[in-house]
């Protein structure tokens, strides 16, 4: 087996955020260490609830010196990657359940020069990547059910994980394992070493007033538990 687990990433959602100040708080938490800026896009259809679009990206993208990943909860998909490609997206990831073609999909990202990720609900089975994983950038673990935040980390989502982490293992590809939902210093480590490399979390930094510090908490916790799995398990 190759252990393909990527840098250990940080990814603050600009969910948790404070929407009258998207410019000045992405700068802030970029500043703080941030690795990627997650930009949640809700289109209250696929999930109940209503964010932002590419319009918002790409003015966030100046104050922005760290990759843009965008999860798409919206249904379709499709019409949205040129728009979110020109706004300065890196990443794209999106919900198999959300289109009638994940393999054309993930062909399309790639079309408009970004990296393809397929975001898993918490009762999504791991067959969706049956066929695809090796085409795919990026595997997201959803381990709240998408379009809120603040929500609780379901605890069923760490056998996932390491179950995901296997199969990225057994392909010898550095594919990321993405968690989002409910991660924060308190379980990170528990996240980590089930085999995650890219952290999620928006609640959890945006909380606090310093964001440097919180980043540089939860890197140090995963760092290690990614080091030393059995510890921290
Ligand atoms: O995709 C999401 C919700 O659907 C968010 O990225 C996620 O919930 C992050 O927020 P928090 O860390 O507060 O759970
Ligand atoms: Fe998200």
């Amino acid at each position: 087996m190759r252990q393909t687990r990527q840098d250990i990433a940080i990814a603050p959602s600009l969910l948790a955020a404070d929407f009258a100040r998207l410019g000045e708080e992405t700068a802030a938490v970029c500043a703080a260490g941030a690795d990627l800026l997650h930009f949640d896009v809700m289109d209250n259809h696929y999930v109940p609830n209503l964010t932002v679009g590419p319009d918002v990206c790409a003015a966030v993208k100046p104050h922005c010196p760290v990759p843009i990943d965008v999860h798409l909860m919206t249904r379709p998909v499709e019409g949205l990657v040129a728009a979110f490609a020109k706004a300065g997206a890196e990443w794209i990831s999106f919900h198999p359940e959300a289109v009638d073609h994940v393999h054309r999909v993930i062909g399309l990202i790639h079309e408009h020069g970004c990296k393809a990720g397929l975001a898993l609900n918490p009762a999504t089975p791991l067959a969706v990547l049956d066929h695809v994983l090796d085409d795919l950038d990026m595997v997201l673990v959803m381990s709240v059910n998408p379009g809120f935040g603040g929500q609780s980390f379901i605890p069923a989502s760490l056998p996932k994980i390491a179950a995901i982490r296997d199969r990225i293992d057994t392909l010898g590809k550095p594919i990321r394992l993405q968690v989002d939902g409910g991660v924060k210093p308190g379980n990170v480590a528990a996240v980590a070493a089930a085999g995650a490399d890219t952290f999620v979390a928006g609640s959890a930094i945006f909380g606090q007033p310093d964001y440097a510090a919180v980043i540089a908490d939860m890197r140090a916790r995963a760092v290690q538990a990614a080091a030393a799995p059995a510890d921290a398990a």
